[in-house]
């Protein structure tokens, strides 16, 4: 089986999480193709492909531009496969912050008129320390204001591996029709 991931990643952490996902398909068996949306010259063929994971990082409630405009644009390709979006998010790092982590999803099934098989709310990280004086703002004021993590507490990966390779494994082993 030949699955396409289809990414975007700002920090670094959403690449950091597509990349174990490819290694756990790979290890089960599947073909991998990489694609980053902020590649517009990169070539693309759906042809050959499958399934889709679509993943993303959540910036200022949004996902990023180049990754509603790769959904847009290949919305067709995307409706006629299976697909697993993993929305990557530090709000969906916390009980308290799950309803806020799928509100970004729901908005940008609003605005891209299209809406994953199945959908993952992935925790991403703090990259503190390597932040500008404007995103650590947004950090401490905005993001974490009601969360149970402060900035000054330095860089923290709040990722679960182990949850992620079973979600990835478990589109894997999805039955080919229905
Ligand atoms: C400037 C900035 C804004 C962010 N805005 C949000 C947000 O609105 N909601 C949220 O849950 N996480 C937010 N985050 C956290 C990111 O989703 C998290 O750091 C994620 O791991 C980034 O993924 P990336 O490294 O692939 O870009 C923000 C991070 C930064 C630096």
């Amino acid at each position: 089986m030949k699955i396409l991931i289809a990414y975007a990643s700002l920090e670094g952490q959403t690449r950091k999480i597509v990349t174990a996902a490819a290694r756990a398909l790979q290890d089960a068996g599947a073909e991998v193709q990489m694609f980053d949306t902020a590649d517009k010259a990169a070539p693309l063929a759906f042809d050959t492909v499958d399934r889709v994971i679509l993943a993303a990082p959540v910036h200022e409630r949004r996902h990023p531009l180049t990754f509603e405009v790769f959904i847009g644009a290949h919305r067709a390709d995307l409706q006629a496969r299976k697909t697993l979006m993993l929305s990557v998010s530090l709000n969906a790092a916390f009980a308290e912050g799950q309803e806020e982590a799928r509100d970004y999803l729901t908005e940008m099934e609003m605005r891209t008129k299209f809406a994953a098989d199945r959908n993952v709310l992935v925790a991403g990280a703090v990259q503190a320390g390597s932040y500008e004086y404007f995103e650590t703002q947004i950090l401490r004021h905005v993001v974490l204001r009601d969360l149970d993590y402060d900035i000054s507490d330095g860089p923290k990966e709040f990722t679960d591996w182990d949850a992620l390779k079973s979600e990835v494994a478990a589109f894997l082993e999805e039955p080919v029709a229905g």
